[in-house]
């Protein structure tokens, strides 16, 4: 749906370019986050995709065909983008906010306001109390719901997000990104991502694309990342949180060989199979749990499930 081919950016005839050479597909449904420190090159690359920015060299496609040749109106419509800094009309009230796109499309007005109501019931934000507030009025994550409901009002195949929770305090952004990665509206979206935070690359992402410098060092799922780098650079950039990031990258199915015995306990409660490592460990570090995956049955303790991580390590 989205193709990146050899892709390149040099500001004001800079020698190096701040981005090289990029390549990459994302598939329809995919949520694809571009990762990396301040400066590699990120931003510039959303920005090309729904054509802020120009590339110099490369092409890049959008449902088979070359944005060049669409008209900006029509790509940016299929397109919604959420900023770091929401953005919002300051002098609009939410419920305004919201509507932006869907005036600008013309729908008939009970359309507009239906779909209004919709977004600020999902995304937490009751009508009664918030469509006639204005932004100053709300809090920094209910500024983000907001901006998020703007990009989603049209119902955009493709969303593109720059650092959408970079404005948050840690707490407010741990909790605004659970909301989001549950959110029903985003799960046949197409989405790229642009974000300096680690974890919230491997939460987020089916596939991470990690960057440095203008150039892409590798492009795979967290567990690629962290099992197979494909340099120095991939590996010393997960180093610091390593272990959390492997509880997080491996599911119990992924451990199943390791994990044992087979058995059964009808106090346990049950965990699904698709339960991330690092979640599991929480679940069981008051009492065992029962995991159920190919019709076969296993007891869950800490310290199976910490073995079963190194012994997958260790293979
Ligand atoms: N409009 C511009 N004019 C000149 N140089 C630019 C411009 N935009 C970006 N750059 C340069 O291009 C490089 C890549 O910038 P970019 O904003 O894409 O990086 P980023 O990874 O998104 O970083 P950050 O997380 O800090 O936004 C940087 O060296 C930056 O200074």
């Amino acid at each position: 749906m989205i193709k990146l081919d050899h892709v390149s950016k040099y500001f004001n005839r800079q020698q190096k370019a701040a981005v090289q050479e990029i390549s990459f597909e994302v598939a329809v449904g995919e949520t694809l986050v571009l990762l990396g420190t301040s400066g590699c090159g990120k931003t510039t690359t959303l920005r090309m995709i729904n054509r802020l920015i120009t590339p110099d060299n490369g092409r890049i496609l959008v449902n088979n065909q070359d944005i060049q040749q669409q008209s900006e109106e029509i790509l940016r419509r299929n397109m919604g983008y959420v900023l770091q800094h929401t953005g919002l009309f300051p002098h609009y009230t939410v419920s305004e906010n919201i509507g932006v796109v869907p005036r600008l499309l013309r729908w008939d007005k009970p359309r507009i306001q239906q779909r209004i109501t919709t977004l600020m019931e999902k995304l937490r934000l009751p009508p009664g109390d918030y469509a006639n507030a204005y932004p100053h009025q709300l809090s920094g994550g209910q500024q983000q719901r907001v901006g998020l409901a703007r990009a989603l009002a049209a119902d955009p195949p493709i969303l593109l997000m720059d650092e959408p929770f970079g404005a948050l305090d840690p707490l407010t952004r741990i909790s605004v990104r659970k909301e989001f990665s549950h959110l029903d509206e985003l799960n046949s979206k197409t989405i790229i991502l642009v974000t300096h935070d680690i974890e919230e690359a491997f939460e987020l992402g089916h596939r991470i694309c990690l960057m440095n410098e203008g150039s892409i060092q590798q492009l795979g799922t967290p567990a690629d990342l962290l099992f197979h780098p494909a340099n120095d650079f991939v590996k010393k950039f997960l180093d610091p949180q390593r272990l959390q990031l492997e509880l997080k990258a491996l599911y119990l199915q992924d451990l199943w060989p390791w994990l044992g015995p087979a058995g059964n306990n009808n106090n346990a409660s049950a965990l699904p199979a698709t339960t991330t490592s690092w979640e599991a460990l929480a679940a069981v570090s008051q009492q065992p749990a029962t995991v159920h995956y190919q019709q076969e049955q296993k007891i869950l303790t800490a310290s199976i499930l910490m073995e079963a991580v190194s012994a997958y390590k260790n293979q």
